[in-house]
């Protein structure tokens, strides 16, 4: 029995969607057949089911890095081969609107936790053919929504404190998009021999006043989470 999720391993299917939310898994669970919950522990709630004919997995990691790198971890551990994290994100680029969608393709390190996993240096990366998976389910799933590409950033931090968001710097940069798990996903995925990816829905212009207007259970961003969610399932079936 994996620790924290409390799932069987023998019930998991290899092919994960997670997502932060426990809601969101439920929802994008209630589009399998065959759909099952496998466990519920803390914010990790875990569904299987068939997409397609394929066995998938649907399981929530909460908000934040370290209580993500417990749910993939145990996913690694449960024998899991491919992970699509299915997130929100703000928005770094003008052009990048709400209820867009970012395929990250890396992400910056500005969380605490993959510091102390790996050295500095070390990258990022979601997996070469997860993305492209991503991409293709995007043409047939997005229909009206903008899909953008590129390097996203994590960050630990929600509420800010003392100091000012680093938004300004990663901005001009060309990051795309800023939310709190993908490098937490992308090195634990390259620690421990998965592939990942990610897509975010987009919920608002990352300045510092975002949070104040923050708000994503509107319908445009149901819209862009139903979207996400099926081009998620659409690719984690068939990265091979
Ligand atoms: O919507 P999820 O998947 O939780 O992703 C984003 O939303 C949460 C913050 O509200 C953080 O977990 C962040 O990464
Ligand atoms: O971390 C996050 C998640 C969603 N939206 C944001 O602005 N930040």
């Amino acid at each position: 029995m994996l620790t924290n999720l409390k799932v069987d391993p023998e019930q998991l299917p290899k092919r994960v969607i997670v997502c932060g939310d426990p809601k969101r898994a439920a929802l994008i669970a209630s589009k399998l057949d065959d759909q099952r919950q496998i466990g519920e522990n803390r914010e990790y709630h875990s569904y299987a089911g068939t997409w397609k004919g394929v066995e998938v997995a649907v399981v929530s990691h909460g908000v934040g890095a370290p209580g993500a790198a417990v749910c993939f971890e145990e996913l690694a551990k449960g024998g899991v081969q491919v992970i699509i994290r299915v997130g929100t994100a703000g928005s770094y680029q003008k052009e990048i609107e709400t209820g867009s969608l970012v395929i990250s393709s890396a992400a910056v390190r500005q969380d605490g936790l993959t510091s102390q996993l790996v050295p500095a240096g070390f990258p990022a990366v979601a997996n070469r053919h997860v993305v492209d998976a991503l991409v293709q389910a995007s043409g047939a799933n997005a229909s009206d929504l903008k899909v953008f590409e590129g390097i996203t950033l994590t960050l630990d931090v929600f509420y800010s404190g003392v100091l000012e968001f680093p938004h300004k710097q990663y901005q001009k940069a060309g990051v795309l998009a800023v939310e709190m798990e993908n490098t937490a996903l992308f090195v634990i995925a390259a620690l421990r021999g998965m592939k990942a990816g990610s897509i975010l829905a987009i919920d608002g212009y990352a300045d510092a006043d975002l949070l104040e207007s923050y708000n994503p259970h509107t319908d445009v961003m149901a819209k862009a989470i139903e979207a996400e969610s099926l081009i998620a399932l659409d690719a984690v079936i068939t990265v091979s």
